[in-house]
């Protein structure tokens, strides 16, 4: 495997005219160490990219091609940017290539259980999963990170699960709160794809209008959520995740993107006893090197608007004495942070890149 930091690699997206990979487009097209050879998708096959994504001039001459295994063969590096259930087969027989991140669910979940409760169809085994500050121990700070070093099979998860298990991981390893919890999430409309399916993209409906959707205990992203406070708190991803309860309702809100996650939980004695300014420093600590993480000083909230266009996550915690809970709150890009950004931040380790190649912290805002 290379591991120059010189070294260029070539990369096939999947899925290129499709928001994720398109996202995954514009990051790579800055890259310093990763030149887009192929681009393939499904409708537009034939297209040149300058149609789908005019916002990256420099990949418009690229002809969209089918997305078979034959096309995506031969190169470096692919990124499988497909509906949920489209890439497990495919990856199977992508034998010939160094590293394929999948940016659907197919590869994430350890138990097959959750897969056939929440997805249904062909479960695939799960590969190293694509979120390098998840945590990984009871007490020291192990991160996903290095599991993702060398890893040649990596599932980006879901951006859902990303704002929520980076906002509530800290003090649910700490055990400053008991495994009951609770997250609301304000969502942008790109996270749904631009297919025009389960959410209704016109303008006329979606402008003006805050609706919820997947409630009840159906979301998919669920069991993902579940799995990942399990490793945080040193349990198994699939008997541990049961030990957790996860009330979880997304509200699409009328923004192209951006997830607001609003996660709360019940303090414990020892959550109660530090409090929101000790709590606050347990998260500077935890978040401290890790670069793509920002603890905001105290009286600061995250704001989707901060974080857009970058691979940042910006998180605060408060402490309602009265009701005995800890809200911890953050913000990314769903279309970055939340798939595309993590997913090239986890290829930069797995490459031995620096890990924030091609990646930023500064935001569009406003
Ligand atoms: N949007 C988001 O915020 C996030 C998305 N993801 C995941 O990324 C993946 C892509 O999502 P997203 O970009 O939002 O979806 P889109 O609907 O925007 O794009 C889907 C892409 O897949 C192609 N495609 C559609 N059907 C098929 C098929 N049967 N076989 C092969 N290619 C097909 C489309 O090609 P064409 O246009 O040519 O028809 C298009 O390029 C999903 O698994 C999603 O869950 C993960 C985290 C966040
Ligand atoms: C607005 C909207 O519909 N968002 C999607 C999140 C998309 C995402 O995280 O990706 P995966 O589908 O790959 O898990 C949802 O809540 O299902």
């Amino acid at each position: 495997m290379h591991t120059e930091v010189d070294h260029t690699y070539t990369v096939a997206v999947a899925g290129a005219t499709g928001y994720a990979g398109g996202e995954a487009l514009r990051i790579l097209a800055m890259h310093p160490n990763f030149t887009v050879t192929c681009v393939t998708g499904h409708s537009s096959v034939g297209d040149t990219l300058g149609k789908w994504a005019p916002h990256i001039p420099s990949l418009a001459g690229l002809v969209i091609e089918d997305t078979t295994a034959e096309v995506l063969s031969g190169h470096d590096v692919v990124i499988l940017a497909l509906p949920h259930g489209a890439s497990g087969a495919l990856a199977a027989e992508l034998h010939d290539v160094q590293v394929v991140v999948d940016l659907g669910a197919d590869h994430r979940l350890e138990s097959q259980e959750d897969w056939d409760a929440y997805y249904g169809g062909q479960y695939f085994s799960h590969w190293t999963y694509g979120m390098p500050e998840l945590m990984t121990g009871v007490s020291g700070h192990d991160f996903q990170r290095s599991e993702l070093a060398g890893a040649t099979r990596i599932a980006g998860p879901g951006c859902n699960v990303t704002a929520t298990t980076l906002a509530m991981q800290p003090a649910l390893a700490a055990g400053l709160v008991t495994h009951d919890v609770v997250a609301n999430l304000v969502v942008g409309y790109s996270g749904a794809g631009k297919k025009l399916g389960r959410v209704n993209l016109l303008a006329s409906e979606a402008l003006g209008s805050a609706v919820a959707y997947g409630v009840g205990g159906t979301h998919r992203h669920i069991p993902e959520i579940k799995q990942n406070f399990a490793h945080a708190c040193g349990l198994s991803g699939g008997t541990g995740a049961d030990s957790f309860s996860l009330g979880f309702t997304p509200v699409l809100a009328p923004m192209a993107r951006g997830i607001m996650a609003t996660v709360s939980a019940p303090l414990t004695d020892a959550g109660r006893e530090l409090g929101e300014e000790s709590i606050r420093a347990l998260y500077e600590r935890v978040y401290a090197d890790q670069m793509f993480m920002q603890v905001l000083p105290a009286g600061q909230l995250p704001a989707t608007g901060n974080v857009l266009g970058s691979n940042a996550a910006h998180i605060q915690v408060a402490v309602d004495e009265r009701a005995g809970l800890l809200y911890a709150f953050s913000a990314i890009d769903n279309l970055n942070r939340g798939t595309a950004g993590q997913a090239i931040q986890s290829l930069n380790i797995a490459l031995g890149l620096p890990e924030d190649a091609g990646l930023t912290v500064i935001g569009v805002a406003p």
